[in-house]
Parts: C-alpha cells; sequence; structure tokens
C-alpha cells in the first residue's frame, strides 16, 4: 500500500556539543559487560544490527506520520486518549495538553499504540496499516527488548532471561508503539521556556527504543550535570532506562534524565517526526529490586505495582502542579505514589 513519504531536513550543520554514547551491535553478540558499563555510565546508548531495513526504516516514519498529517483535528478528537481520568496512554494527546513552563503549553502531537492494535479503534488513514504497525511491534519486542533484557540481566548477575520473563507480549501490560510530531513554538514562547520543549524527565517504563532522525533536540543530562545533543546515525536506535529498570535493578541502572529543546538554527521551522516503542514489565509486576539495592527510592512494602507506576505517572506528567526541590534552582517536583519524581529545567 502506498504511503506519502515523510522527508526529514538534513542532519545539522552545526557543532553541537555531542554526547558520546556507545553503540552496541545486537548482531555481533554483544557483552553483557560493555551494556552494563554503557548504562552506568552513560544510560543512554546506541544500538545496530538489529534488523530492520533502512527501508523498513524508511517506511515506518512514512506511516507515523499518518495519525497526524492525513486525520483532520476533528476525528483526532475522537480517539483522543484519557491520560488523566484513566492514567492509560493510548490514543491520541493533542497539542497544548501538558503545560511547560511559565504558562507555556506544549506543541507536540502523540498517537500511542498498544501492541495489541485490536485493544482500541484507530482513525481511518491509520487502519490499513495496523498489520504493518503490529508486525513493527513485534520485531521490537522480540528482537530488540528481549535481547536487550537478556544483556541487562546478565550484567545484574541474573539467569539470562529474568527480566525478559516479566516483559511477555501477550501479557496485560502496556508496552505499545508511540509515533510523535512536535511543531514549532512561537517566538515569543520560546522566550518564556528558554527553549525548552519538554522538560527534563524520566521514562517510566523500563527501556525506551527511539528510532533515530535528523532533527536535533533531543538532551541527555550527565553526571557532571551537563546537558548534551543526542547525535543522529542513521537506522539506529537510541536506547535508555526508565523508572521501572531503576527500580528493579535497584539502581543499578539509572533512569536517565533527558529533554527536548528547540533544534539548532538550519533546522528550525520544521516539524519533528519521532518513533518509538516505550517498553514497561507487566501490569502485575511489583518494582522490588531483583538485586541487593545500592539506593532505593521506597522501602518494599510501599513498591507500586508497574501499573500502578504507569497510571499515577501518565495521570501527573504535564498536568499536576509541579513544587520547586529545595535548595535547587532547576529542579521541581511531585509525588507519585509516595514516590518523589524530579522534573528537571
Ligand atoms: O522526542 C524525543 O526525542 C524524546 C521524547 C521523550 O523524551 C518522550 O517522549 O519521553
Ligand atoms: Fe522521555
Amino acid at each position: 500500500m502506498t504511503v506519502n513519504h515523510y522527508s526529514p531536513p538534513p542532519v545539522t550543520q552545526e557543532p553541537l556539543d555531542y554526547a558520546d554514547l556507545p553503540i552496541i551491535d545486537l548482531s555481533k553478540s554483544p557483552r553483557p559487560d560493555d551494556v552494563r558499563e554503557a548504562m552506568q555510565t552513560h544510560g543512554f546508548f546506541y544500538v545496530v544490527g538489529h534488523g530492520l531495513s533502512p527501508d523498513e526504516n524508511q517506511r515506518i516514519f512514512d506511516i507515523a506520520d499518518l495519525p497526524f498529517a492525513s486525520v483532520r483535528d476533528d476525528e483526532k478528537r475522537q480517539y483522543e486518549g484519557t491520560m488523566q481520568q484513566t492514567g492509560s496512554y493510548q490514543g491520541y494527546k493533542l497539542r497544548k495538553y501538558w503545560h511547560i513552563d511559565n504558562g507555556v503549553q506544549d506543541e507536540v502531537e502523540l498517537y500511542n499504540i498498544n501492541r495489541d492494535i485490536t485493544k482500541r479503534q484507530h482513525p481511518e488513514a491509520v487502519r490499513p496499516h495496523l498489520a504493518e504497525i503490529e508486525a513493527f511491534a513485534r520485531h521490537n519486542h522480540f528482537n530488540v527488548l528481549h535481547p536487550i533484557l537478556r544483556l541487562l540481566a546478565l550484567g545484574l548477575g541474573l539467569p539470562e532471561d529474568t527480566l525478559v520473563n516479566i516483559h511477555g507480549y501477550s501479557s496485560v501490560g502496556d508496552t505499545y508503539v508511540r509515533f510523535m510530531k512536535y511543531y514549532r513554538h512561537s517566538t515569543e514562547d520560546e522566550e518564556k521556556t528558554q527553549s525548552v520543549w519538554l522538560k527534563g524527565h524520566t521514562d517510566f517504563g523500563s527501556i525506551t527504543i527511539l528510532y533515530s532522525q535528523p532533527v536535533s533536540a533531543l538532551q541527555i543530562l550527565t553526571p557532571s550535570g551537563e546537558w548534551k545533543w543526542i547525535r543522529h546515525i542513521e537506522n539506529a536506535l537510541v536506547i535508555n532506562a526508565g523508572d521501572a529498570l531503576e527500580f528493579l535493578s535497584g539502581g543499578v541502572y539509572r533512569a536517565t534524565i533527558h529533554r527536548v529543546v528547540q533544534p539548532p538554527k538550519d533546522q528550525r521551522g520544521r516539524t519533528r517526526l519521532g518513533v518509538f516503542y516505550f517498553c514497561m514489565p507487566d501490569d502485575n509486576v511489583k518494582l522490588l529490586p531483583l538485586v541487593d539495592a545500592k539506593e532505593r527510592r521506597f522501602v518494599d512494602a510501599d513498591a507500586p505495582t508497574m501499573e500502578e507506576w504507569r497510571k499515577g505517572r501518565t495521570a501527573a506528567y504535564g498536568k499536576s502542579q509541579l513544587k520547586k526541590a529545595e535548595g535547587e534552582e532547576r529542579i521541581e517536583e511531585e509525588v507519585i505514589n509516595g514516590v518523589v519524581v524530579k522534573h528537571y529545567k
């Protein structure tokens, strides 16, 4: 089936301060120690050798643009998610839903699709492509997520399938495909937010698989407290740990703080299209440390299940009243299920 081709702008020529991240080649039997080291030192790494061809990669970006470019606003509203009421992240999140800073709302649209594509109805333009989207989810689950989880479990000294066993494809849980499109902000809003489009945050789940794309905007907070840009690598994946993996690994693997800012000058004014697979343990998993905890964010008796954590985080994200952290100029906080969650300016 033909789909309009989505053409992103070329990569930026500006000399950005890039993070120097390791590259893990899944086709070359990576060593668990290297993956642990990558996760511990940087919290982010690239994956290549994942088995999706450059053509298949381009095809999924073309499909990813459909929910935004080929669906009218009134139809989008029919398929809007109910994040605040139900804590569920399926369907659209339309623009100006999250508060960023100083009264400025976001300019990003999301369309989230559970890996079980039959869970919800989808807009007309997406329907002919559901089988391909499901195949894409399966590819991510079995050829990317599971191999990485095996390496991460071995890296903790646990049996290889410990994490795989709590990330079932058919279990009850919320692992999903996300398509995401950013639009430009007005000059006035850029000033009010100091050009931050999405504040520094951690993801809720275990790992996030992000398909590298050419518009620079993603930054990670390094251990020394500096923001560094993520460099685009054609057909690579950018992997990071989220809260659930931090909890399960007793803080060995850290949920890394990242944010999205206005792209560099030569890419400004262009839209930015993203493709992701957001992974989380099965809903019923208690997020207790599987190894001796380095650091604890809660006592065992208070550990949330994945379902409780994702619902609490999803309902609050971009909607809750954040409080300035004491003595920390650029950190704001909220409490979710009794656990302090930080957001960074
Ligand atoms: O758009 C990006 O590059 C990152 C988005 C992100 O951090 C998120 O959706 O959680
Ligand atoms: Fe994120």
